[in-house]
């Protein structure tokens, strides 16, 4: 059987239990992120690998509306991260049922063509009859609901078994055990990844993955240092992430720069590099070297 990997997006509500679950369903605390507070409300990434598959979860931050300019960045990311997934689960809390700004955004998640699969948390706390009253709620945008608690661990397993419905024939873009000890990496992996995607278009698909090399943080300048290598398939994907000039890795790169600036704090200095490894994600010999730097 092929390998199979995709990339989740948790939404919902502040509160409704969001990195509970991340932490459940990936089993270790990845939450914790940043020293600075805003920080832990931004993208977290979880990721779950088994010897079959690999889920990339997306815990975007909470759907308030926005007060301010990081809210209205919040949102932002939420949405935009919903949009470059292989399925959104949306989680729902049992005891506070399905809100106005629920609503709303499971309105617009059931009308893409992105599965939407909803999970509705906290059964552990709230009793059967209210249960009932919330799913027949929820059931309108969605056949998909299923019953959990995150905190419990109650109905989790057939929850991953479902999702795993969504995953893809892909390559494991994380190493199995990166998220427990560098979850920072991850996430700046990730940002870079998003970026590349969303410059490249549909160009080239899932050939990619990203690997950061080097997180280094000097505190004394509130600085972080970091080096990341773009992997691609084939020399002409190459040639297009680069694009001429280097203008599309600049871009690039600037904008995931931008995003981890608002992760990390501080100031972000990311070199970024392209290359070509026809099986990237099973070899460790690489075949060429292509520089670039970004500042
Ligand atoms: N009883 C019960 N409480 C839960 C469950 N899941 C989460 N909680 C509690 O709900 C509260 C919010 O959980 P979080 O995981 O921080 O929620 P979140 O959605 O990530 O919140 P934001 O970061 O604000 O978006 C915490 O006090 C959790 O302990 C559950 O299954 N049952």
């Amino acid at each position: 059987m092929n390998f199979k990997s995709g990339f989740i997006a948790l939404m919902g509500s502040p509160n409704v239990g969001k990195s509970t679950l991340l932490n459940t369903l990936v089993g270790t605390k990845v939450a914790i992120v940043s020293k600075k507070p805003q920080t832990t409300r931004n993208r977290i990434t979880g990721v779950l690998t088994r010897s079959d598959y690999q889920m990339i979860f997306m815990d975007t931050p909470g759907l308030q509306t926005p007060k301010n300019k990081l809210g209205e960045f919040m949102l932002k990311t939420a949405e935009q991260t919903a949009r470059d997934v292989d399925a959104v689960l949306f989680i729902a809390d049992a005891r506070v049922g399905v809100r106005e700004r629920d609503q709303e955004v499971l309105e617009r998640l059931s009308k893409r063509d992105i599965p939407l699969v909803i999970a509705l948390n906290k059964i552990d706390a709230t009793d059967a009859e209210r249960i009932a009253e919330v799913e027949e709620t929820l059931r309108q945008y969605g056949s998909e609901i299923f019953r959990i608690s995150a905190k419990e661990t109650l109905g989790v397993k057939e929850l991953v078994e479902h999702l795993k419905k969504y995953l893809v024939e892909g390559p494991m873009y994380y190493p199995a055990d990166m998220i427990s000890d560098q979850p920072e990496q991850v996430i700046a992996a990730e940002l870079i990844r998003e970026k590349a995607l969303k410059s490249l278009g549909k160009e080239i698909p899932h050939g990619i993955g990203v690997e950061v090399e080097k997180l280094e943080r000097e505190e004394d300048r509130d600085l972080t240092n970091i080096d990341a290598v773009i992997y691609c398939e084939k020399e002409s994907h190459k040639g297009i992430i680069i694009g001429a000039g280097g203008r599309m890795l600049k871009k690039i790169a600037s904008a995931a720069r931008e995003d981890m600036q608002m992760l990390f704090g501080g100031k972000v200095f990311l070199q970024v590099w392209v290359k070509v490894k026809p099986d990237w994600r099973n070899k460790t010999s690489i075949l060429h070297t292509l520089g670039y730097r970004e500042n």
